[in-house]
């Protein structure tokens, strides 16, 4: 596959261990496009056989593998699928994948109304990390990074968010254009996912702050960094956006000449 302009994540776990929601809000904060694999294999009809006694499709690899190609060539997808052993490991550029307590995957799978056998089935999945361990023999080979993360309750989604949102910055291609200066301007207090609090008004104070200095050109290097923080007590987190350039007569710094701020 040709080398990507935006990064590609794998976002995998048990049925209802809330991948959806996860990728839902991750494509949210990062502006990266949920591509549901599930839902593509219903509707090209991936799939050869029916499993009567599990309710569901038996998804035929090779005819998945080629629907994802095209979709995955040029980056920019939250790929959603509970399993990964079958997938090309330079596809991606990061691994999620979201485990709950056996208690929590119990309660949605029965408000789902799912018989007891496929209940049985996703909850024993789930306590032998047979995700996990898929993804991990997957990417073995590769330097892929594997993130496990905790997803029982609403705190969690925000937290995982966060800690990808974090990763992303470091390791994904289209966040870090500029190298290590980009990296120093995340690593400056509050430059960083979850690294200081601020409340609504203190960003956008830093916000007006910000944009009241002129733009000034230079064609070095110049990019774009994404990033989301935290909103204290409002559960909530705010998207930023900024374009930094390089100052070619200063060669140590990067200068922020605007930032866009989303809220979801
Ligand atoms: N972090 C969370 N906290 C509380 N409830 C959650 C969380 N994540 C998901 N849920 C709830 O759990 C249920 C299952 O979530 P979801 O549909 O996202 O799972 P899934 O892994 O995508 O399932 P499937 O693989 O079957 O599509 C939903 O009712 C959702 O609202």
């Amino acid at each position: 596959m040709a080398e990507r302009g935006r990064p590609n994540v794998l976002v995998t776990g048990t049925p209802g261990v809330g991948k959806t929601t996860f990728c839902d809000g991750l494509a949210q904060a990062t502006g990266l496009t949920h591509l549901e694999v599930g839902k593509l294999i219903r509707e090209k009809q991936l799939y050869r056989e029916w499993d009567d006694e599990m309710d569901c499709s038996i998804f035929d690899e090779e005819l998945v593998l080629d629907a994802l190609e095209p979709l995955l060539e040029e980056g920019g997808q939250i790929v959603d699928f509970h399993s990964s052993g079958f997938l090309q490991d330079d596809w991606f550029d990061l691994v999620v994948v979201l485990r709950v307590e056996t208690e929590t995957l119990y309660g949605r799978l029965e408000r789902r109304h799912y018989g007891e056998a496929k209940i049985r089935e996703n909850v024993e999945a789930e306590i032998f990390q047979t995700c996990l361990d898929e993804a991990r023999e997957a990417f073995e080979d590769s330097d892929v990074r594997i993130m496990e993360i905790h997803h029982d309750t609403q705190e969690q989604l925000e937290a995982g968010i966060c800690q990808v949102q974090e990763i992303r910055h470091r390791v994904l291609p289209d966040v870090n254009p500029a190298g290590p200066r980009a990296d120093r301007l995340l690593a400056e207090p509050g430059g960083g996912c979850g690294t200081r609090r601020r409340s609504t008004a203190g960003i956008r104070a830093a916000v007006s702050r910000q944009s009241r200095e002129s733009p000034r050109s230079f064609n070095l290097w110049e990019g774009t960094l994404l990033m989301s923080m935290p909103v204290p007590r409002r559960h909530s987190w705010v998207r930023l956006q900024l374009l930094f350039r390089a100052d070619p007569g200063r060669s140590a710094e990067t200068r922020v000449i605007g930032i866009c701020l989303s809220l979801p």
